[in-house]
């Protein structure tokens, strides 16, 4: 039996093994699994075979139909996991720049009928079509920036048919393009004109969550959990009822006000708790005992240019496994590119280089339930690999605004570069 595609000869390769049941956390975070000189097997589109050059040809795995590619002076990762991205839209905000520049605060903007509630006017105009070719140009951007698995938020559609729509659209984009896509319904992103909270609140719960889960068009669910968006009350009643209807769960916590979201998220028992800028001391205690995820998004923080970053490293030393996200919107955080990421994290939340990547690999594949599948290459997993044209891995974040991936495999296929 042979492979389908061999790399080997990586400079360095890293393969962030050993946490495929649970995700990494402390010092975990830095241990990656490299190898020099590595090399990975892929058959099926699943890894056969993964170690040194000479280990994995031992192996046998090379035969003569065996595609094989030199890694050369190169780094070999995993396909990078964007765990948090609303990529379903359309139309774009740079109309709001000069009120950003202005000094005038996201809330405000979207209190103004801005920001997000212009996103759901500009997607409900949009016909299918045309929503699903301005995603797939997002994803396919992303795809050749390195990530290979994207969770897509619904969230611009906020009546009941415009987010079964979008969850619907999600779900077709799935299977049309190379990159995997997990569906996340956030129905509660904001409150439209003409409701109060309480009455959306009473919405969601009774209308849209039941038809969503009726419809099985989505794995978790999220909510804007904010003061001035949906309140601690409300983001409980919502997620409360999502659990009922065995969605797992996911929430935009403490972004902009410390007001209890993490404490709340942990009191769920959520996946992920995502933001988290102004998380308590004991809200992140209280994520780090009951494991869950920060998935951070320093490029969101990086946007929105107040110079306020989550503390990753608090987070980190507490045991709370951060992912990394792009966050991925037209407001907030309008860029597809997990390289950026990186660099944000590494110089703004001050994670290490290998933080970074277990960040965007492993612990971003269980922020969205698919660690058994990707974030790692690890023999019986997806082949989704990476081949960056960097010599060493502190070159990551260090050469930032340009695109170190050189090669995209998805299932043993090259998808993107050579
Ligand atoms: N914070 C809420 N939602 C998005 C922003 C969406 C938008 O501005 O369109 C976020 O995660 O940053
Ligand atoms: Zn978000």
């Amino acid at each position: 039996m042979y492979a389908d595609l061999l790399i080997h000869s990586a400079q360095l390769m890293a393969t962030l093994r050993g946490y495929s049941d649970g995700p990494a956390c402390g010092e975990g975070m830095s241990e990656i699994g490299l190898i020099e000189d590595g090399a990975v097997a892929i058959r099926e589109g699943k890894i056969v075979a993964v170690g040194t050059t000479e280990e994995v040809r031992a192996g046998g795995w090379a035969g003569p139909d065996t595609r094989q590619i030199s890694a050369l002076g190169k780094v070999v990762t995993p396909g990078f996991v964007d765990p948090h991205t609303h990529v379903l839209y359309a139309g774009s905000r740079e109309n709001e720049l000069s009120l950003k520049l202005k000094g005038v605060p996201y809330l405000e903007i979207l209190k103004q009928g801005g920001g997000i509630l212009s996103t759901v006017r500009s997607t409900k105009l949009a016909t299918d079509e045309e929503i699903k070719a301005q995603t797939s140009r997002r994803l396919r951007t992303m795809l050749s920036m390195g990530t290979t698995t994207v969770e897509a938020k619904s969230g611009y559609g906020l009546m009941v048919e415009e987010e079964l729509r979008a969850l619907r659209l999600i779900h077709e984009l799935d299977g049309e393009q190379a990159v995997d896509l997990v569906s996340t319904f956030m129905g509660a992103h904001a409150v439209p004109p003409g409701y109060s909270e309480e009455e959306f609140t009473n919405y969601i719960v009774d209308v849209m969550l039941p038809q969503v889960a009726v419809e099985d068009l989505a794995e978790f669910c999220d909510v804007f959990c904010e003061p001035g968006v949906f309140s601690l009350e409300s983001s409980e009643r919502i997620l409360v009822k999502a659990k009922e209807l065995n969605f797992k769960l996911k929430m935009h916590a403490d972004e902009l006000a410390s007001a209890g979201g993490a404490e709340l998220a942990a009191k769920l028992g959520v996946i992920s708790a995502d933001h988290l800028l102004q998380a308590s001391d004991e809200g992140i205690a209280a994520l780090a005992r009951q494991g869950v995820i920060a998935v951070l998004l320093p490029a969101t923080s990086f946007n929105l240019a107040k110079n306020s970053y989550a503390r990753a490293r608090e987070m980190i030393r507490a045991g709370v496994p951060v992912a990394l996200a792009t966050d991925s919107n037209p407001g907030s955080s309008p860029t597809e590119s997990m390289p950026l990421v990186i660099t944000l994290a590494c110089l703004y939340l001050r994670l290490t280089p290998e933080e970074a990547l277990a960040g965007c690999t492993i612990n971003a594949a269980h922020a969205i339930g698919r660690a058994n599948q990707v974030g790692s290459l690890e023999v019986g997993k997806q082949g989704d690999v990476l081949i960056l044209d960097i010599p060493n891995l502190n070159y990551l974040p260090y050469h930032f605004g340009s695109n170190p991936v050189e090669t995209v495999i998805k299932r043993g296929k090259v998808v993107w570069g050579d």
